[in-house]
């Protein structure tokens, strides 16, 4: 079975973001996603609110669940006590616990499992106590502790970061070399009973090596490339649209 794809809005919010008016709709998109066929939607609310809005948690819940029961909604971030209590009250399906300083420009690495065991082992309890799956941000090329620290935590799965392998866009034996780490990771952490997510960076071009070498990945969430592609594609269309609102025959 292919790869479930979870569409990440966060660079839609982004954009809003630069006016104080309300498109693009991060709701909007989200629905347009998920009538495409994607299976759910993933956002990274930071704190500072750079571009999913805490305004836009529940507004995102109710779209997943009211008008597309059986998709997936996906909330990433650092488990500061705001975010469990966020996440407490939207009930997402998935949480993805991710170690990022507030101040971070983006997610850069995984967790580092040992020195995180017992704060991993208590968040990871109290989540799935409330029902939602936890999938730790790891590493591509975590060791074999690594991955038994991560199941014995108590996590469903590990995202693998995929930031480096996205990286080497313009090096195809650097992108090979990575594709085997992830998936030695993936080999690892799936021989524990862990499923495998992955994120950071994948693009059309890079996502068919990677599932080829990971053929149970379970989910990857897209954001930045997918909304660069989606400007691309859409914009020969926008703009014969702005010329026939001037009058211009098109
Ligand atoms: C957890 C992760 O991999 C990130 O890709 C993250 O969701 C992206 O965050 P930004 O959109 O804030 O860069
Ligand atoms: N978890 C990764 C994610 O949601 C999206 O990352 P990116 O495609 O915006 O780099």
């Amino acid at each position: 079975m292919a790869a479930k794809l979870s569409v990440n809005l966060n660079a839609i919010a982004m954009l809003r973001n630069r006016r104080d008016l309300p498109w693009p709709d991060v709701v909007g998109f989200g629905r347009i996603a998920l009538e495409a066929g994607a299976a759910g939607v993933t956002i990274h609310p930071r704190p500072d609110e750079r571009h999913i809005r805490f305004s836009d948690v529940p507004a995102l819940k109710a779209l997943v669940k009211n008008e597309f029961p059986g998709r997936e909604y996906n909330i990433e971030g650092y488990p500061s006590e705001d975010f469990l209590e966020l996440v407490e009250r939207h009930l997402p399906d998935q949480v993805t616990l991710v170690p990022d300083d507030p101040a971070q420009a983006t997610s850069d690495h995984g967790w580092d499992f040992a020195a995180n065991r017992e704060r991993l082992s208590e968040v990871c309890a109290r989540l799935k106590r409330s029902g939602m799956r936890v999938s730790l941000f790891a590493d591509g090329d975590c060791s074999e502790d690594d991955v038994t620290i991560a199941r014995e935590v108590g996590a469903d799965r590990i995202e693998l970061y995929t930031g480096p392998y996205g990286g080497c866009y313009d090096d195809a034996g650097a992108a090979a070399r990575w594709v085997e780490k992830l998936g030695t990771t993936a080999d690892r952490a799936m021989a524990r009973g862990l499923d495998i997510n992955a994120g950071h960076d994948l693009t059309i071009a890079n996502l068919p090596a990677l599932a080829t070498r990971i053929p149970k990945l379970a989910e990857v969430s897209i954001g930045h490339g997918l909304t660069a592609d989606a400007l691309q594609y859409g914009m020969a269309e926008t703009v014969k649209r702005y010329r026939r609102a001037l009058g211009d025959s098109v």
